[in-house]
């Protein structure tokens, strides 16, 4: 208990202290009347900044001057080590994965280099500028890079478990940042005894990555490289990577798929603004991207029900192509069956996955959503492929189809439809435990932590498989009442044993 209250006191101490920090920082603006840093762990939220009083839309609460962002323009190391700072052509040469460069191991990009402002800021403890800053940033992730393999396997069958990327991580750390620390141990460790061995290091660099990941913004002004939507001109804060920086206090705001505020990145400040009128008492929240549970959890640790929306499956080739085994070329020759396989991956637009999403409507303007997000139809890349493959059936075997009394394009639907009904049943298979299982699980409400959002990850692509294969036997039973009706979608004569 002792530890416990411990521990409470000091997070409230450091969150007082870099609010203090903050408000003092020139430029900086913190409409203390209005909104407060408060601590929501007990909501496993860490901390998050909320309404003291009835809020405005398009009223501004705070304000980060340019100058107080922890990037490349700002660190001292700057001038330590010069030549790190080069960063080539577009500075990006990471994907947010932290995949590496492969084409140069040892040059920098702004994901690393951010790393090792991060380490070298944090080394200098209190000679830091951003020391009350680096205070409040987490020691640990709950993000699946951190999760046991034990933890891991709650994940099933989940494409995201493929993602974790702890091994590339580790490789990238070991080349781009180790080495530059091991050449300027007098840089990082001024004084010889705070040296740290390479364990501590490559620790303290995940840390350091994973921050990132989680809490750093993209730079760039708003009309510049952003991405925004053209519709509603949403600016994803994490869409590019072109510079990436510690935005003190911005990152202070946690996020949801419904939100009520935005950060202006101004040509001197990143200014947090309110969409929408906010009540006494309610959490400002801000916008991380219309990102799936798996995504959210890879990339910041934690799941909402809102973000559920969002969620996808992978649909592998792979599992198509067992279904069409079955029922197009289960008679033709294992030579032929290569030959098929092997035209339909040497089309150039071949894709090993398929992503399967629902049909959403964007944030308004004032970050609401107003409809549910629906299964609406099968992606367009899967109908190709599976033309391609049909087509390189024809030209290897000359394959034909059972007698339906379909039309030849509604017999090749109709084989479409029930080919990805038996694979979306194959992927559902895939997961170790049932929809049903992981409901009873969630609503037993006796799951904890990383447990607990691995079963929400599980459950809602097992939940998007369901919705894609009700969408397909609703579409197949369509097809048959029609074919039943005499109606056919071409012209041509029903009830002959055809060709494809
Ligand atoms: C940019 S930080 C936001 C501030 C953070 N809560 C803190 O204590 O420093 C992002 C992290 O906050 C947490 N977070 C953000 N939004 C959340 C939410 N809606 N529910 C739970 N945790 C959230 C996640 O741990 C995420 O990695």
């Amino acid at each position: 208990m002792e530890v416990d209250s411990d521990a409470d006191s000091k997070f409230g101490e450091t969150t007082r202290s870099f609010v203090s920090w903050f408000l003092a920082l020139p430029g900086a603006t913190f409409r203390s009347d209005l909104i407060t840093v408060e601590d929501l762990r007990n909501r496993g939220a860490g901390r998050g900044i909320v309404a003291r009083q009835d809020i405005a839309a398009d009223t501004p609460l705070f304000s980060i001057p340019r100058n107080t962002i922890i990037c490349a323009a700002t660190s001292t190391l700057r001038d330590r080590i010069p030549a790190i700072f080069d960063l080539g052509d577009d500075g990006a040469g990471l994907s947010d994965s932290g995949d590496e460069d492969e084409s140069n191991s040892s040059s920098q990009d702004s994901w690393t280099l951010l790393i090792l402002i991060l380490i070298y800021e944090y080394l200098r403890g209190d000679a830091s500028p951003w020391k009350q800053y680096l205070d409040v940033l987490p020691s640990s992730f709950d993000t699946p890079m951190f999760w046991s393999p034990a933890e891991l396997s709650e994940l099933q069958a989940s494409a995201v478990v493929a993602k974790v990327g702890k091994e590339d991580a580790d490789r990238m750390i070991t080349s781009k940042i180790l080495s530059v620390v091991r050449a300027h141990e007098d840089v990082f460790f001024p004084c010889a005894r705070d040296r740290l061995g390479d364990t501590q290091l490559l620790e303290l660099a995940h840390r350091m990555g994973s921050a990132i990941m989680a809490y750093a913004f993209d730079l760039e002004k708003d009309d510049e490289n952003e991405e925004v939507n053209e519709e509603d001109e949403w600016v994803e804060d994490r869409a590019g990577k072109t510079m990436l920086g510690m935005v003190p206090m911005a990152d202070t705001l946690n996020a949801d798929a419904e939100f009520n505020a935005h950060i202006n990145h101004g040509e001197d400040a990143l200014t947090a603004t309110t969409l929408r009128a906010i009540k006494a008492g309610e959490e400002i929240l801000n916008y991380y991207g219309p990102l799936s549970s798996a995504e959210l959890l890879r990339r910041y640790g934690y799941v909402t029900a809102k973000h559920s929306r969002y969620d996808v499956v992978e649909l592998p080739w792979d599992l198509v192509e067992m279904e069409l085994r079955e029922r197009v070329v289960g008679r033709t020759a294992p030579s032929d069956w290569e030959k098929i396989d092997q035209l339909t991956r040497s089309d150039e637009d071949f894709e090993e996955s398929i992503v399967l999403e629902r049909w959403t409507e964007d944030p308004d303007s004032a970050g609401q959503l107003s409809s549910a997000a629906v299964f609406t139809g099968l992606p367009d890349e899967l109908a190709e492929q599976f033309k391609v493959f049909l087509k390189a059936a024809k030209k290897v075997a000359n394959i034909e189809l059972a007698v339906h009394a379909m039309s030849d394009k509604d017999m090749r639907k109709d084989l479409y439809l029930q080919v990805v009904l038996g694979a979306l049943q194959a992927r559902e298979r895939e997961y170790a435990t049932s929809l049903e299982d992981d409901e009873r699980l969630l609503n037993e409400g006796g799951l904890m932590g990383r447990h607990e959002m691995a079963v929400w990850v599980r459950r809602g692509e097992k939940q998007l498989l369901r919705e894609a294969q009700s969408w397909v036997r609703r579409e197949a039973q369509e097809l048959r009442n029609k074919a039943s009706d005499g109606t056919t979608t071409d012209d041509g004569p029903a009830a002959k044993k055809r060709r494809l």
